[in-house]
């Protein structure tokens, strides 16, 4: 707004005026900016008869909206916590601004799960009081779990691209202790989401800990080089800590492609309250890529790529591979490719079945 440019609200059938007034003030010191000699308001003039609506509830309207514009306007950011060992500032994390195009609408999944999550999420967002009222700590988690490429990262981004919220993506293998780990979740800010991908990867946090034998299965999965003291119970108290210590909601998602063998006190109902599978790329998701990569709702081939996607275990992201027009291509010659590519999938699928069938038949005789 220009100095006395006078804009007209309406609020519940009374139209309120605003004009931004610039006082000039008097000042004996000197100052390189003029803005140090202004001040500025807004003059809102109403009827006499609106006083009371106008201070209890038009005002704390505006408030709300202000703050709506201000979250919605911001750029949100993406951290990572500093990975040097030596870091010569005090900042634990490092940030960038966070800018992935993934939303719900591009993301291929089951319709209904979809809208399930999407719910689920924005219902969260609007219950502060309710989680005051209960006497719980406003926070959600989701376990995201499914095979390398069924779009757990994307949907993370989503997620973010959906609330408005900045991503803090926890390296654990970094953190060299419980005490760091504490650091960082002490560093985040409110309406964030706490990510930690790969959890089974990160730290041997498995189920069945008293089984040396499935430990060592699982320990390799482990990164070689990690140098990390954090323990299980240092993990369990940073989620119970986020839920207790932080003001503000909070969303904390851990990803993993091996849910089973997950510690079950890490993933348990109230740390984890969503768990979110995520699987091969069948009919339903595929239209939603068909839309997103050839801008095509329907086509002759799409009854064959139906069929054998329910007969076939292909990933969202090598299906978005194949649905990458190359400049010589049209959308047919394009879904021709990918039905060559769901049959040559779908064949050898087949023939590792007859593979196992007959090595189990060996075994079997073997034992006999
Ligand atoms: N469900 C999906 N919807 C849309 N795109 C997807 C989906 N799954 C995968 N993709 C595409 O494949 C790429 C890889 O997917 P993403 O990294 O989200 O998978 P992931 O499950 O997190 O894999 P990993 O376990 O290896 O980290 C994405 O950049 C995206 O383009």
């Amino acid at each position: 707004m220009d100095k006395n440019e006078e804009v007209l609200d309406r609020f519940n059938g009374i139209t309120i005026s605003w004009v931004l007034m610039i006082i000039q003030q008097s000042s004996r010191t000197i100052s390189l900016y003029s803005s140090d000699l202004e001040r500025r308001c807004y003059k809102l003039t109403f009827h006499e008869r609106d006083r009371e609506n106008i201070t209890k509830e038009y005002l704390k309207h505006v408030l709300k909206e202000g703050k709506e514009i201000k979250v919605r306007n911001r750029q949100r950011m993406l951290y990572t916590n500093n990975q040097k060992e030596n870091s010569m500032h005090d900042k634990v994390w490092s940030r960038v601004v966070f800018e992935h195009p993934a939303t719900f609408e591009t993301l291929a999944m089951d319709t209904k799960k979809k809208e399930e999550i999407i719910n689920d999420l924005v219902s969260f967002t609007k219950r502060k009081e309710y989680y005051l009222k209960i006497g719980k700590a406003w926070k959600r988690g989701y376990l995201l779990c499914g095979p390398a490429g069924t779009g757990k990262s994307t949907m993370i981004a989503a997620m973010a691209n959906l609330l408005n919220y900045d991503v803090y993506d926890v390296e654990l293998t970094s953190v060299r202790d419980n005490t760091e780990l504490r650091k960082l979740l002490i560093n985040t800010s409110s309406k964030s989401i706490v990510v930690i991908e790969d959890i089974d990867c990160s730290l041997n946090l498995t189920g069945h800990r008293n089984k040396e034998k499935e430990n060592d299965q699982i320990l390799k999965y482990a990164k070689e080089d990690s140098k990390t003291k954090v323990t299980l119970s240092g993990l369990l108290n940073f989620i119970d800590g986020l839920w207790s210590s932080c003001v503000g909601e909070r969303i904390i998602v851990f990803t993993t492609n091996h849910v089973d063998k997950l510690d079950p006190a890490l993933i348990r109902r109230g740390r984890m309250d969503m768990h979110i599978e995520l699987s091969y790329c069948k009919f339903e998701a595929f239209k939603v890529l068909a839309k997103n990569f050839l801008d095509i709702d329907s086509h002759d081939f799409f009854g064959t790529i139906d069929k054998l996607m329910e007969e076939t275990n292909i990933t969202p992201a090598d299906v978005s591979e194949y649905l990458m027009l190359k400049t010589t291509e049209n959308v047919t010659s394009c879904l021709e490719r990918l039905i060559q590519v769901l049959e040559t999938a779908k064949e050898d699928a087949m023939l590792q079945s007859q593979k196992e069938a007959e090595e189990k038949k060996t075994l079997t005789k073997e034992q006999i």
